[in-house]
C-alpha cells in the first residue's frame, strides 16, 4: 500500500472577483489535481499569468479556494483559518522569490529565526540560541550572522536566511515561488544545492514554481505544465524536458541553457537518498 502523499490537491478553482459590478468572477485556477509525496520535487511551471503563484497561495492559505480540496497528510485544509490555520505552519512553510522582501529589515536575523521556533512549543533562551546557530551553520552562514540586519547581506545569503526560516521547524512541505530567480547563477547552484541537502536530511517535500526547465530537470522528480489555469501536461521532468507534448514546454525546451551534467549528476544522487530516506 502506498503512502499517504504529504500535499493532495482534489479538483481546485479558484476564482478571483472581476472589476465591475456585473461582470462573473474570473476563473484562474480550474479543476487541478496532484500530488506530492513525501521528500519529493514537484515543479509547477507555466507561462507568466498561468496560475502557478495563485495555486502556492492557495495552499497557503493566503487564496480563497472556491472549489475543490487541498488536504495535507490526509488532513482537509482548505477552508482552515485563523488559530487553527496558522498552526498550520510547523507543517507547511514557503520561500519566495524575492530575499528583500520576504525578511522583515527591522529585525536582526537572529530574531527572525526565532520567531517560528517561539511559535512552537517552549523552549528556554539557550535552547533557542542553539538552535538558531545550527541553523546558521546548516545553511552555511556564520554564528554572528544572527546579531546582523537583512540589509547587512547579499542577496544569496538573505535567501539562504530564507530558507533557514522556511526549514526552522522541520515542515512537510515547502512551497517554493521562483526561490532562486533573482539569483545570480553561482548562487542560484547553491541555493538549489542547499534546497537538495535539506531535503535529504529533513526529509521535506518541495513544490517547486518555476520558468526554468534546467532547474526543473535537475532539482525536480515530476513536473506540472500548466496554461491557463489547467494542468495541460504532467509526468517525469525528464519526459516533460526531453520529449515535451504540449507548444508551450516545446518553447521552453527550445529556449533553455544546455544544463551541467556533474551538477546533473549530483541532484540525481541527492534525490534518490531523500527517496529512499523517505520510503525506509
Ligand atoms: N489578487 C488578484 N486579483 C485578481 N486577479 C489576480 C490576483 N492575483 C492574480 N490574479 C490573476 O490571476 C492570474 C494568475 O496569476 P498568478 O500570479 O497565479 O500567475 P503565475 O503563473 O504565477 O504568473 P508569473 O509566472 O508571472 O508569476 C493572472 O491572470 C493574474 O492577473
Amino acid at each position: 500500500m502506498s503512502a499517504t502523499p504529504v500535499l493532495q490537491i482534489d479538483g481546485l478553482a479558484v476564482h478571483y472577483p472581476s472589476r465591475g459590478l456585473r461582470k462573473p468572477p474570473t476563473t484562474v485556477i480550474e479543476n487541478v489535481s496532484f500530488e506530492v509525496g513525501r521528500a519529493e520535487t514537484v515543479a509547477l511551471v507555466g507561462e507568466s499569468g498561468s496560475g502557478k503563484t495563485t495555486i502556492g497561495r492557495a495552499v497557503l492559505g493566503l487564496t480563497p479556494v472556491s472549489g475543490g480540496r487541498v488536504l495535507l497528510d490526509g488532513r482537509d485544509i482548505t477552508h482552515l483559518t485563523g488559530r487553527a490555520r496558522r498552526a498550520l505552519s510547523t507543517d507547511i512553510q514557503a520561500i519566495f522569490q524575492n530575499p528583500y522582501g520576504s525578511l522583515n529589515p527591522a529585525l536582526p536575523v537572529g530574531r527572525t529565526l526565532a520567531e517560528p521556533l517561539l511559535a512552537g512549543s517552549p523552549r528556554s533562551r539557550g535552547e533557542v540560541r542553539d538552535h538558531i546557530t545550527g541553523l546558521l551553520r546548516r545553511v552555511g552562514l556564520p554564528e554572528d550572522a544572527a546579531d546582523r540586519y537583512p540589509a547587512q547581506f547579499s542577496g544569496g545569503q538573505r535567501q539562504r536566511i530564507a530558507i533557514a526560516r522556511a526549514v526552522a521547524r522541520q515542515p512537510r512541505i515547502i512551497i517554493c515561488d521562483e526561490p532562486t530567480s533573482a539569483l545570480d547563477v553561482t548562487t542560484q547552484a547553491a541555493a538549489l544545492d542547499l534546497l537538495s541537502e535539506l531535503q535529504t536530511t529533513l526529509g521535506c517535500a518541495y513544490l517547486f514554481i518555476t520558468h526554468d526547465l534546467a532547474v526543473v530537470k535537475e532539482f525536480a522528480a515530476r513536473t506540472l505544465v500548466l496554461q491557463h489555469g489547467r494542468i495541460v501536461e504532467e509526468g517525469p521532468s525528464t519526459d516533460v524536458c526531453d520529449r515535451p507534448r504540449h507548444e508551450y514546454t516545446r518553447r521552453l525546451v527550445a529556449a533553455a541553457p544546455v544544463p551541467d551534467p556533474v551538477l546533473q549528476r549530483k541532484r540525481r544522487q541527492q534525490r534518490t537518498e531523500a527517496e529512499a530516506e523517505a520510503t525506509a
